[in-house]
């Protein structure tokens, strides 16, 4: 009888890249970077330059914007959709998320923070945007080892110049049950680079190209980054987009944090279809994009 193996997200260290470019240790992260991506199309980064005030503060920032009531939070709207409020959906009881564009700029997070509080709550696009901007830099290292990678650094500055970044917050309720609940469907991302952060609840679970279903478990410095379908179509289907879900159980709350790169065609409909648009019809319920048979 063999014991069976649980299959894990590769694991990647970024804590003691000094420099970029042509360094042993950058050469190195790179390939193993590039590896994950193929494969998996994912991979588990370790990355300990976010202060971990910040780490704490992010998470009460969203614990205070999720207890805002319903009616004020439903006024985060955006033309895009699913750059808002989202939640409240039958198929996925317990999720609900917020989408803030830019958030990354001040100003944009204080434009959102207006809405929503009376006086503003500087507090709380202080740390929004520094989170934002600090885990920006973690997205810049891993796109600028894949072009390297893939042998087209030549265009980073114009990849990087027409991408903006979406953050993403979400809230999935316990089901106080310990039976598993389904917390968001089966979908790929249809942005560029996906980087997530979480509170201690698991929950996330990514399918390997072989059928099988990783369940993430999160750990401090720890961040899931991911490829979107933009990504996968612009290196010709060498990097992998992979399907992802969260399943819940148990009681406590899971908070994570996504800060998703997309492409910056403003007026164009892929650009305001491009982030969230295969759960998005998941969630209407209209029709199951590409569902996968849940193991
Ligand atoms: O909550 C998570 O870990 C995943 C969220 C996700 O897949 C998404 O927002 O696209
Ligand atoms: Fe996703």
């Amino acid at each position: 009888m063999g014991s069976e193996t649980i299959p894990m997200l590769p694991i990647i260290d970024f804590t003691n890249l000094k420099s970029e470019g042509n360094t042993s240790e950058w050469e190195a992260v790179k390939s193993q970077v590039h590896n994950a991506l193929v494969e998996y199309g994912c991979f588990e980064a370790k990355f300990d330059k976010i202060p971990l005030d910040l780490c704490k503060d992010i998470f009460a920032s969203l614990e205070e914007l999720f207890d805002l009531p319903l009616k004020t939070k439903v006024l985060n709207v955006s033309n895009k959709p699913y750059h808002g409020y989202v939640g409240q959906y039958p198929m996925v009881p317990l999720y609900e998320s917020m989408g803030i564009d830019d958030a990354n700029v001040y100003d944009k997070v204080e434009n959102m923070a207006n809405i929503l509080w009376h006086d503003g709550n500087p507090n709380f696009s202080k740390t929004i945007q520094s989170y934002s901007e600090q885990v920006s830099e973690l997205d810049q290292i891993i796109r600028k080892m894949i072009l390297e990678s893939l042998g087209v650094e030549k265009y980073l500055e114009e990849h990087m110049n027409s991408s903006n970044y979406l953050l993403r917050v979400m809230k999935y309720k316990g089901p106080q049950t310990s039976e598993t609940k389904l917390g968001l469907n089966s979908h790929t991302d249809k942005n560029i680079v996906t980087i997530l952060n979480q509170n201690q609840v698991e929950g996330l679970e990514v399918l390997t190209k072989d059928g099988k279903w990783i369940s993430y478990k999160p750990s401090p410095n720890s961040f899931v980054a991911m490829i979107g379908d933009s990504l996968h179509a612009w290196s010709n289907g060498r990097l992998h987009s992979p399907f992802h879900r969260v399943m819940m159980s148990g009681n406590e709350a899971r908070y994570c944090i996504g800060l998703f790169s997309i492409p910056k065609e403003e007026d164009s409909d892929a650009s305001k279809l491009s982030t969230h648009q295969s759960y998005a019809t998941n969630l209407k319920g209209a029709s199951f994009f590409k569902q996968k048979e849940d193991a």
